[in-house]
């Protein structure tokens, strides 16, 4: 009994945790070009039958920049429904989030760089 609902609870918060990434989705335009770039990604992965370990970081880089861009736009929302009003310290957290987001975006496009590029040249 006890353990039923722990699990339709857990069910419940998985539902919620897809609300959301449907929602970034919808709402953010950077969101579907990280779509578009990770789906020509994964393809080109196919398409060059990268092995196991050359996979393995592709994947972590993207999914660095998933979450980092993620929670950069968490950090804009919270900041504007806090403190719509010019503030520095609004501008230094925004400007660290976004930072966050350029270190993974460099990292993934140097990994990127490094297992596709020997293979197409
Ligand atoms: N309330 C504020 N106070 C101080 N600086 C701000 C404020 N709002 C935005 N900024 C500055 O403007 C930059 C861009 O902020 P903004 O919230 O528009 O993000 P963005 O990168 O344009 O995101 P998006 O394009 O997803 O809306 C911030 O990094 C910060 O330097």
């Amino acid at each position: 009994m006890q353990t039923g609902r722990y699990l339709q609870q857990r069910i419940r918060s998985f539902k919620y945790a897809i609300q959301g990434i449907i929602a970034f989705l919808r709402s953010e335009p950077h969101a579907r070009i990280h779509a578009v770039a990770t789906v020509l990604v994964i393809a080109a992965g196919f398409y060059y039958r990268l092995s196991a370990s050359q996979w393995l970081p592709i994947l972590i880089v993207i999914g660095m920049v998933w979450v980092t861009e993620m929670l950069n736009t968490v950090v804009e929302k919270i900041m504007d429904h806090l403190s719509p009003d010019y503030h520095p310290r609004v501008k230094w957290i925004k400007d660290v989030a976004a930072g966050a987001v350029l270190v993974a975006a460099l990292i993934a496009a140097i990994t990127g760089a490094v297992i596709f590029i020997p293979i197409l040249y």
